[in-house]
């Protein structure tokens, strides 16, 4: 039986990987901050929790050596670009410093026990936000633009590190992914939350920043497929993960409005230069061909589908009042 540990197993990705290797007989550690973490998804009963905090190098590595896995997925850290700005010396301790301790405590577990414990850094295509290259690949120049995307190039570094050491070490540079369980303080869940309250009648305005940036939205679950792929893969490498295709948040909100019944958003939108950050990518675009050819990974759920699921999620909700 395979043993994994998973960081963010509360988040919207994790808890979307933690179901699915329950299911599939897999044995699941999971690391949270706290038990009953506020906003979290809840893990099932299989999974074994281990308290640390990532900024924690110590606990954490406790953790990592109690747990003894075969597989290791760091999904946690500060996700959100927004708050990187808010906080940058937790953002590169959570979502950079942190990724050392993994790997290192990775590489002496797998020296200890002369076995392949295998490491997958959910990194990001932050690294790549400050390019004018469209689409962007793995050979595209790393090249942040925010706490959150230095962090990231850190980690993504450290990975590259490590594999050339010779652990079985691999960054999946994920693009912009999307589901009901993504958290309201992300733009396509504060679209979708407004627009089904906006159709409900319990909210009048929704206030957003930039409408023009373009963003390559995909599906959650697929992406954690994704995670799943290279893991297994017979070699370590470094992966985009995303649909090729980009839209702008205009795109989003005549999508998500239209789905949720109402026409014409404009009326209903006003944007405020608190939600405009410092600096921003214009295009975050996916080359994801290399996944495609070698782990055979497609996504399945395409920028209208991800839209209208996630739409119909908020307008099934019974409260729809939440603002973010
Ligand atoms: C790849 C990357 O993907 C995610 O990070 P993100 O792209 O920052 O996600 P977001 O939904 O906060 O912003 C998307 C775009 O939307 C613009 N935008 C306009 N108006 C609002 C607004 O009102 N709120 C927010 N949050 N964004 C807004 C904002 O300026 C940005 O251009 C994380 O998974 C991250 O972990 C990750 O790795």
């Amino acid at each position: 039986m395979t043993r994994v540990f998973i960081t963010g197993a509360t988040g919207q990705d994790g808890s979307y990987l933690v179901e699915r290797l329950v299911a599939e007989g897999a044995e699941v550690h999971a690391l949270v901050r706290r038990r009953f973490e506020p906003g979290a998804n809840a893990l099932p009963s299989e999974v074994v929790e281990h308290v640390a905090d990532l900024a924690t190098p110590a606990a954490l590595r406790d953790a990592i050596n109690a747990a003894e896995p075969d597989v290791i997925y760091n999904l946690g850290g500060i996700s959100s670009v927004a708050a990187s700005w808010a906080d940058p010396l937790a953002t590169s301790a959570v979502t950079g410093t942190a990724v050392g301790v993994i790997l290192e405590t990775a590489w002496q577990l797998r020296t200890r026990h002369d076995r392949d414990v295998r490491v997958i850094q959910a990194s990001s295509a932050e690294i790549f936000a400050g390019t004018s290259i469209v689409p962007q690949n793995e050979s595209t120049p790393v090249s942040p633009i925010n706490p959150y995307g230095a962090a990231k190039s850190y980690a993504a570094h450290l990975v590259d590190v490590y594999r050339r050491r010779g652990l079985h070490a691999s960054s999946a540079i994920l693009y912009n992914h999307e589901s009901p369980r993504r958290p309201i303080a992300f733009v396509t869940r504060k679209i979708t939350n407004g627009a089904a309250a906006i159709a409900a009648g319990t909210q009048d305005q929704l206030t957003l920043g930039d409408l023009t940036v373009r963003r390559d939205w995909g599906w959650a679950p697929d992406f954690v497929d994704a995670l799943v792929r290279i893991a297994s893969a017979d070699r370590p490498s470094d992966y985009v993960v995303a649909t090729g295709v980009s839209h702008t948040i205009e795109d989003f909100l005549t999508a998500a409005f239209d789905e949720a019944g109402i026409g014409d958003w404009r009326p209903y939108v006003q944007t405020d230069p608190r939600f405009i950050r410092p600096t921003d990518a214009a295009d975050l675009r996916g080359d994801a061909s290399k996944i495609a050819e070698e782990l055979g990974w497609t996504p399945s759920v395409g920028f209208e589908d991800l839209v209208r699921r996630m739409v119909r999620h908020d307008v099934g909700r019974a409260d729809t009042s939440v603002t973010g």
